[in-house]
């Protein structure tokens, strides 16, 4: 498994971005209301097919609009995770669990005994017998997560995935699937309001804003010293004070830069993304603090973790 690299524009919504993310990592993507990380989600599920697009991860070309090329969703093997659990309504809670991995091609034996592993982990086993219209809200999510992680995905993308979740849940849900993203070693990538989710699980944040990253970095570098307003305001702090040396999480882009020169960056020009341009094949971070502190291929996720 490797990196995923992804390039898109959908000009009816004003979109215009692109990331990339180490495997074994997981990237925040935050942003205010209508910014386009839903539309992010949706472009590299395959829901939504862009004008120009690309999409890749590890060497396996999934979209590259140039080509012709667009692989439909469930062709994908991403596991998607939204704030609606959409499981099988006609499946029990097992059978939603081992539907992935029996797609996959594992056996029986083999699919009950991840899923049986994944429901205990998310404290649902004793829902193993139930159809989802018999559980609440918060136990379709815990299932739902189950599911997304047994088909042994090769990206993970969650939007939201704790938003239906009690303050019990939530971190106990958190710590689940950080369990299984540092195992899994696949990339990851988390849409979220909510900075615990940042500090429990994404090694690297950055900010959308008008269909455009404003900024890519670790995220400890990001929470320390934003480029950006949204940033900061997530940060808990009111000024912007950008980072003075090339501390972009990963790609190619090493200068720092205010929030102006990161909106004349983003120009009509269409420059480089702080994330890097898409990559056809797995290719290292040229950015050398990048390579080796934070988006090496292979690294361990790093992010800190929060008392819950
Ligand atoms: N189905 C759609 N058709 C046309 N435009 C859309 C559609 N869905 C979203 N948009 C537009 O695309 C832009 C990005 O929306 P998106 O849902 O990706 O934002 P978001 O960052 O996820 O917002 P939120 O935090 O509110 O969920 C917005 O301007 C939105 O109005």
């Amino acid at each position: 498994m490797s990196g995923l690299r992804f390039r898109a524009v959908v000009p009816e919504r004003g979109y215009d971005a692109e990331l990339a993310v180490e495997a074994g990592r997981t990237l925040a993507l935050v942003g205010p209301n209508g910014a386009g990380k839903s539309t992010t989600v949706d472009l590299i599920a395959g829901l939504l097919r862009a004008a120009e697009g690309y999409l890749a991860v590890g060497d396996t070309v999934l979209v590259d609009s140039a080509r012709g090329r667009f692989t439909p969703p469930h062709e994908r093997r991403l596991a998607v995770l939204g704030q609606e659990p959409l499981l099988f309504p006609h499946l029990r809670v097992q059978a939603n669990v081992e539907f992935g991995p029996r797609s996959q091609g594992r056996s029986r034996e083999e699919a009950r005994r991840r899923a049986t592993h994944l429901l205990e982990e998310v404290d649902a086993a004793r829902f193993s017998r139930r159809f989802p219209a018999q559980l609440s809200g918060g136990q379709a999510a815990r299932v739902a997560l189950a599911r997304a992680l047994a088909s042994q995905p090769r990206a993970v993308l969650l939007d939201e995935p704790f938003a239906a979740l009690d303050v019990h849940a939530a971190p106990q849900m958190r710590r689940v699937l950080g369990a299984e993203l540092r195992r899994s070693s696949v990339p990851a990538v988390l849409v979220t309001h909510d900075l615990l989710d940042v500090l429990a699980l994404a090694d690297d944040l950055a900010v959308i804003e008008n269909g455009r990253i404003v900024e890519c970095a670790p995220t400890a570098e990001v929470l320390r010293a934003p480029s950006s307003a949204f940033a900061a305001g997530l940060a808990g702090v009111n000024h912007v004070r950008g980072r003075t040396e090339g501390e972009t999480c990963c790609g190619p882009n090493r200068v720092s830069r205010s929030v102006a020169s990161a909106t004349k960056r983003w120009g009509p020009t269409r420059r480089p993304s702080p994330c890097g341009p898409p990559r056809p094949s797995r290719s290292t971070p040229s950015h050398p603090r990048a390579a080796r502190e934070t988006c090496g291929r292979g690294s361990s996720r790093t992010s800190p973790t929060v008392g819950e």
